[in-house]
């Protein structure tokens, strides 16, 4: 889906209006048909933002946008020898977005927002609110890792955050398809790079942090700085409009709740399983079908029951729950809706081939979040648990023993194998993780093909026990270099139960 067709063009003195300083060396009074970041998307009518990336520069690219026929430029520093008007701002990411809401209408202001973020758990939360809004009748678009939503229409995105513009350009095909509500997933690269700049957010919600992304954010102090930063600017968009009708659902049992809530001046909802927690959940059955609990919360109690499975879901269900309340479900159609939830591709998902024992492929690919599936797992495996995993390439490289260690622990049997190793050798990243392994443990494997290793898995399970493919859960696709490769781990792990040859009872 493109984000945004128009046909009608603005002057770009009216998309200027929302920047407090700038400079513009020529008449601003030139007619914009669309803003690209990007030149090779750059067509005649092109508004042609330059942005200092973390691998070029995009002034560079401004000759080559105003020959594919950009009418204004806008910019961090001027560029000599160019004819259209350049706009220079401070900060053009964050400017680029800022005209984007302009151009497409302020369409956040127009739908009720909601923002997921965290380490883990955003696109589990995402879809189970989209789930309960649309139970109770209220059109909603999504958007985040595993693509977009919008009424009947499906579509990929390359980022679980997409870049600034195109965020407002979905925002605004949500409001033409009558939305009356926006989920998405708010990454902490989105954050620091000013991606959901001018979204006007109703509610924010923190799931957990833990470690990932160190690459890009170094420090954990750093990365939880990104994550406030949703939670600083709710109810606080535009000074001169402050309103306290927005809210903060936070993790009341997460180590780092407290920066969050003091980071804004919404209201806060908070959610757990300790006493403290607004909306709470007691009396929890976890089984290996699904989960069944009380909720408490300061409108009532609710008993629910769901087919999602492990204790970081009761989490996913009460962040949900208090989006519910805050924008009044009732609580007989949140029930019905968490009833029927199906689930998300790759989340736990089961892989049903007829065989003896369980095969669970998910999207596990933090120290934490292998921690949380191994040991739900654990909680109902009647024999052994197998599990696959690999590190991404290009991608944090610290928490690759802490994954390997975690895998061995909880696991009878693991097989590290490669996930995305993309430009990095596949070879290193295992001899990373390894170095994880505690000395003297042998119940262990490295296969760098992930199809061997899949089918090494699955080949040695015995009645009774579970495989967990971890790491890729929907991705269909391995990222070897820069060319993605199809590989589908719910696919592979079928043709390896076939090539088995069992046929019997499942667990
Ligand atoms: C590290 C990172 O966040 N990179 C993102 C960033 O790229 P960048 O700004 O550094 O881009 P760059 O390649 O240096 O180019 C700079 C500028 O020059 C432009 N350019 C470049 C070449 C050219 O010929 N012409 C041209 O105009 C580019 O369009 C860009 O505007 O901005 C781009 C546009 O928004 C993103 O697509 C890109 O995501 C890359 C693909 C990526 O892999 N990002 C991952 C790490 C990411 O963002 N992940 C999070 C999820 C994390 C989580 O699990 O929580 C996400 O939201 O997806
Ligand atoms: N609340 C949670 N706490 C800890 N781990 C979780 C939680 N929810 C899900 N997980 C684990 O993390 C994996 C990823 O879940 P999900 O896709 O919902 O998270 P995400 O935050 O969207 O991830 P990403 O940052 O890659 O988009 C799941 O497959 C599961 O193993
Ligand atoms: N959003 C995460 C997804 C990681 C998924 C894993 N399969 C990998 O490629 O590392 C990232 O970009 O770091
Ligand atoms: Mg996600």
């Amino acid at each position: 889906m493109s984000t945004g067709w128009r046909e009608l063009t603005v002057l770009l003195s009216e998309l200027l209006q929302p920047l407090f300083a700038y400079q513009c060396n020529e008449n601003a009074d030139v007619a914009v048909l669309d803003i690209q970041t990007n030149s090779r998307r750059v067509h005649p009518g092109s508004l042609f933002v330059a942005v200092p990336g973390h691998t070029v520069d995009g002034h560079d690219f401004a000759p080559s946008a105003v020959e594919s026929g950009a009418v204004a430029l806008l910019v961090e520093r001027r560029i000599p020898d160019l004819t259209v008007p350049q706009v220079v701002v401070p900060d053009t990411r964050r400017a680029a977005a800022l005209l984007a809401d302009v151009l497409y209408g302020h369409p956040s202001h127009k739908l009720r927002m909601i923002g997921v973020t965290g380490t883990n758990g955003k696109t589990t939360v995402t879809h189970i609110i989209a789930h309960v809004l649309e139970t109770a009748g209220k059109q909603t678009g999504l958007l985040g890792t595993v693509g977009g939503r919008i009424g009947a229409e499906t579509f990929p995105l390359q980022n679980t955050t997409p870049e600034a513009v195109d965020v407002h350009g979905y925002l605004q095909r949500m409001v033409d398809a009558g939305c009356s509500h926006g989920v998405m997933e708010v990454s902490s690269h989105a954050l620091v790079e000013r991606r959901v700049a001018g979204v006007d957010y109703k509610i924010a919600v923190f799931t957990n942090l833990t470690q990932d992304h160190l690459d890009f954010h170094k420090t954990m102090e750093d990365y939880a700085q990104a994550k406030r930063l949703l939670f600083a600017r709710l109810g606080n968009l535009y000074a001169s409009t402050r309103e306290n009708n927005t809210y903060a659902i936070v993790n009341q049992d997460d180590p780092y709740r407290d920066v969050m809530l003091d980071a804004t001046v919404a209201q806060s909802l908070t959610y757990g399983c300790s006493a403290g927690a607004d909306v709470r959940a007691e009396h929890i059955r976890l089984t290996h079908n699904g989960t069944m609990m009380d909720v408490i919360t300061p409108c009532g109690h609710m008993e629910v029951t769901t087919s999602l499975i492990g204790r970081f879901n009761v989490y996913n269900v009460l962040a949900a729950i208090a989006v519910g309340i805050v924008e009044q479900i009732p609580f007989d159609v949140m029930r019905e809706a968490l009833q029927s939830y199906p689930g998300v591709p790759g989340r736990c998902e089961r892989v049903d081939a007829g065989q003896p024992f369980g095969i669970f492929v998910d999207y596990a690919h933090t120290p934490d979040g292998l921690e949380n599936v191994l040991t739900s797992v654990r909680e109902f495996a009647s024999g052994d648990v197998i599990t696959v995993v690999g590190c991404g390439g290009d991608r944090d490289k610290t928490k690759r023993p802490l994954m390997a260690a975690i895998a061995m622990r909880h696991s009878d049997f693991a097989i590290f194998t490669s996930d995305n190793p993309r430009t990095e050798d596949e070879v290193a990243i295992l001899d990373d993780m390894v170095q994880g392994i505690p000395p003297g443990a042998d119940h262990y494997l490295r296969c760098t093909d992930r199809r061997e290793a899949i089918y090494a898995a699955v080949g040695r399970a015995k009645p009774g026990d579970v495989v967990v493919i971890a790491g890729k859960g929907h991705e269909d696709y391995q990222i070897i270099g820069r060319t993605k490769v199809h590989f589908d781990d719910r696919q592979e792990a079928r043709a390896a139960v076939q090539a088995r040859g069992t046929t019997t009872e499942q667990v």
